[in-house]
Protein backbone atom coordinates (compact mmCIF):
# COMPACT_ATOMS: atom_id res chain seq x y z
CA UNK A 1 0.00 0.00 0.00
CA UNK A 2 1.73 3.41 -0.80
CA UNK A 3 2.31 5.88 1.57
CA UNK A 4 0.21 9.15 3.59
CA UNK A 5 -3.11 7.25 2.36
CA UNK A 6 -4.73 8.44 5.45
CA UNK A 7 -4.06 12.09 5.87
CA UNK A 8 -6.60 13.80 7.73
CA UNK A 9 -7.02 16.51 4.78
CA UNK A 10 -6.59 14.40 1.61
CA UNK A 11 -6.35 10.69 2.71
CA UNK A 12 -8.56 8.61 0.18
CA UNK A 13 -8.59 5.78 3.49
CA UNK A 14 -9.47 8.16 6.12
CA UNK A 15 -12.81 7.96 6.70
CA UNK A 16 -13.07 10.74 8.65
CA UNK A 17 -11.01 13.06 6.63
CA UNK A 18 -11.43 16.14 4.09
CA UNK A 19 -10.64 14.12 1.06
CA UNK A 20 -9.24 17.13 -0.67
CA UNK A 21 -7.39 17.05 -4.07
CA UNK A 22 -5.27 19.47 -5.75
CA UNK A 23 -4.06 21.02 -8.91
CA UNK A 24 -1.23 23.33 -9.32
CA UNK A 25 -1.62 26.73 -11.25
CA UNK A 26 0.10 29.39 -11.91
CA UNK A 27 3.17 28.62 -9.48
CA UNK A 28 0.04 28.10 -6.99
CA UNK A 29 -1.60 25.32 -5.23
CA UNK A 30 -5.25 24.69 -5.23
CA UNK A 31 -8.02 22.70 -4.08
CA UNK A 32 -11.31 23.62 -2.79
CA UNK A 33 -13.93 22.23 -0.01
CA UNK A 34 -17.86 22.27 0.62
CA UNK A 35 -17.89 22.75 4.86
CA UNK A 36 -21.11 21.36 5.92
CA UNK A 37 -22.70 21.03 9.31
CA UNK A 38 -20.99 18.75 10.79
CA UNK A 39 -17.10 21.73 10.07
CA UNK A 40 -19.14 24.43 12.09
CA UNK A 41 -18.33 26.02 15.39
CA UNK A 42 -21.25 28.65 16.07
CA UNK A 43 -24.03 27.94 13.73
CA UNK A 44 -23.41 28.33 10.38
CA UNK A 45 -20.03 29.29 10.73
CA UNK A 46 -16.93 26.89 9.66
CA UNK A 47 -14.70 26.04 12.76
CA UNK A 48 -11.52 28.39 12.47
CA UNK A 49 -9.13 24.93 13.61
CA UNK A 50 -10.65 23.64 10.33
CA UNK A 51 -9.46 26.59 8.33
CA UNK A 52 -6.51 26.49 9.53
CA UNK A 53 -6.39 22.61 8.76
CA UNK A 54 -7.56 23.99 4.76
CA UNK A 55 -4.56 26.72 4.67
CA UNK A 56 -2.14 24.39 6.65
CA UNK A 57 -2.74 21.56 4.22
CA UNK A 58 -2.45 23.97 0.84
CA UNK A 59 0.22 25.30 1.80
CA UNK A 60 2.23 22.35 3.38
CA UNK A 61 1.17 19.93 0.68
CA UNK A 62 2.73 21.82 -2.29
CA UNK A 63 5.91 21.03 -1.17
CA UNK A 64 5.00 17.74 -0.91
CA UNK A 65 3.60 17.72 -3.93
CA UNK A 66 6.97 18.87 -5.20
CA UNK A 67 8.51 15.41 -4.15
CA UNK A 68 9.87 17.53 -0.89
CA UNK A 69 9.84 16.19 2.65
CA UNK A 70 8.58 18.77 4.95
CA UNK A 71 6.87 19.58 8.10
CA UNK A 72 5.08 23.34 9.13
CA UNK A 73 7.21 24.76 11.62
CA UNK A 74 4.53 27.93 11.52
CA UNK A 75 1.59 28.90 10.93
CA UNK A 76 -0.45 31.82 11.50
CA UNK A 77 -4.35 32.33 10.65
CA UNK A 78 -6.20 35.68 10.08
CA UNK A 79 -9.52 35.04 9.92
CA UNK A 80 -11.13 37.71 8.13
CA UNK A 81 -14.96 37.06 7.83
CA UNK A 82 -16.96 34.43 9.33
CA UNK A 83 -16.34 31.38 7.15
CA UNK A 84 -20.12 30.40 6.14
CA UNK A 85 -21.22 26.64 6.23
CA UNK A 86 -22.27 25.20 2.33
CA UNK A 87 -20.35 27.56 0.06
CA UNK A 88 -18.28 25.99 -1.97
CA UNK A 89 -14.27 27.37 -0.87
CA UNK A 90 -11.32 28.18 -3.05
CA UNK A 91 -8.12 27.65 -0.72
CA UNK A 92 -4.85 28.21 -2.31
CA UNK A 93 -1.15 28.60 -1.19
CA UNK A 94 2.12 29.56 -3.24
CA UNK A 95 5.57 29.95 -2.25
CA UNK A 96 6.93 33.77 -0.75
CA UNK A 97 10.42 32.85 -0.14
CA UNK A 98 12.87 30.77 1.52
CA UNK A 99 15.96 30.76 4.38
CA UNK A 100 18.00 27.77 4.47
CA UNK A 101 15.54 25.34 5.16
CA UNK A 102 12.59 27.07 6.00
CA UNK A 103 10.64 27.64 3.09
CA UNK A 104 7.99 30.77 3.48
CA UNK A 105 4.73 30.34 2.65
CA UNK A 106 1.07 31.82 1.89
CA UNK A 107 -2.48 31.14 1.97
CA UNK A 108 -5.99 32.10 1.39
CA UNK A 109 -9.37 30.83 0.98
CA UNK A 110 -11.54 32.51 -0.43
CA UNK A 111 -15.65 32.65 -1.41
CA UNK A 112 -17.15 32.49 -5.00
CA UNK A 113 -18.25 35.82 -4.79
CA UNK A 114 -14.75 36.90 -4.40
CA UNK A 115 -14.86 37.42 -0.62
CA UNK A 116 -11.51 35.99 1.44
CA UNK A 117 -12.61 35.05 4.94
CA UNK A 118 -8.88 33.64 5.57
CA UNK A 119 -5.11 34.50 4.42
CA UNK A 120 -2.34 32.27 6.02
CA UNK A 121 1.21 32.68 6.68
CA UNK A 122 3.33 29.60 7.31
CA UNK A 123 6.94 28.60 7.48
CA UNK A 124 7.76 24.69 6.30
CA UNK A 125 10.82 23.04 7.20
CA UNK A 126 12.27 20.95 4.70
CA UNK A 127 13.84 17.81 6.40
CA UNK A 128 16.31 15.09 4.93
CA UNK A 129 19.14 16.90 2.42
CA UNK A 130 16.44 19.01 0.57
C1 LIG B 1 -0.09 12.98 1.70
C2 LIG B 1 0.84 13.67 2.65
C3 LIG B 1 0.34 15.02 3.10
C4 LIG B 1 1.39 16.05 3.01
C5 LIG B 1 0.89 17.36 3.52
C6 LIG B 1 1.00 17.44 5.03
C7 LIG B 1 0.35 18.68 5.55
C8 LIG B 1 0.44 18.74 7.04
C9 LIG B 1 1.63 19.54 7.46
C10 LIG B 1 1.77 19.43 8.96
O1 LIG B 1 0.88 19.81 9.69
S1 LIG B 1 3.22 18.69 9.58
C11 LIG B 1 2.81 18.40 11.30
C12 LIG B 1 3.02 19.60 12.16
N1 LIG B 1 4.42 19.97 12.24
C13 LIG B 1 5.30 19.24 12.95
O2 LIG B 1 4.98 18.25 13.55
C14 LIG B 1 6.71 19.78 13.02
C15 LIG B 1 7.32 19.56 14.41
N2 LIG B 1 8.58 20.35 14.56
C16 LIG B 1 9.75 19.85 14.09
O3 LIG B 1 9.86 18.76 13.57
C17 LIG B 1 10.96 20.73 14.25
O4 LIG B 1 10.76 21.68 15.27
C18 LIG B 1 11.37 21.47 12.94
C19 LIG B 1 11.72 20.44 11.86
C20 LIG B 1 10.22 22.35 12.45
C21 LIG B 1 12.58 22.35 13.24
O5 LIG B 1 13.52 21.55 13.93
P1 LIG B 1 15.05 21.52 13.48
O6 LIG B 1 15.78 20.73 14.53
O7 LIG B 1 15.15 21.03 12.07
O8 LIG B 1 15.47 23.01 13.49
P2 LIG B 1 16.10 23.80 14.73
O9 LIG B 1 15.15 23.81 15.85
O10 LIG B 1 17.50 23.31 14.94
O11 LIG B 1 16.19 25.25 14.08
C22 LIG B 1 16.94 25.47 12.89
C23 LIG B 1 16.69 26.88 12.45
O12 LIG B 1 15.32 27.02 12.07
C24 LIG B 1 14.72 28.03 12.88
N3 LIG B 1 13.38 27.58 13.24
C25 LIG B 1 13.05 26.44 13.84
N4 LIG B 1 11.71 26.35 14.03
C26 LIG B 1 11.22 27.52 13.57
C27 LIG B 1 9.92 28.06 13.50
N5 LIG B 1 8.87 27.40 13.95
N6 LIG B 1 9.77 29.27 12.95
C28 LIG B 1 10.83 29.96 12.51
N7 LIG B 1 12.08 29.51 12.52
C29 LIG B 1 12.28 28.29 13.07
C30 LIG B 1 15.57 28.11 14.10
O13 LIG B 1 15.49 29.41 14.67
C31 LIG B 1 16.94 27.86 13.56
O14 LIG B 1 17.46 29.03 12.95
P3 LIG B 1 18.97 29.49 13.25
O15 LIG B 1 19.82 28.36 12.82
O16 LIG B 1 19.15 30.74 12.45
O17 LIG B 1 19.00 29.73 14.74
Amino acid sequence: MSENQWCFACGPCNPIGLKLRFQEENNSYKTSFIPGPEHQGYDGIMHGGLISTLLDEVMARYLYAKGLTAVTAKLEVRYRQPTPIGQELAISGWITGQRGKMVEMAGKVTLPDGTVTAEGKAIIALKGDE
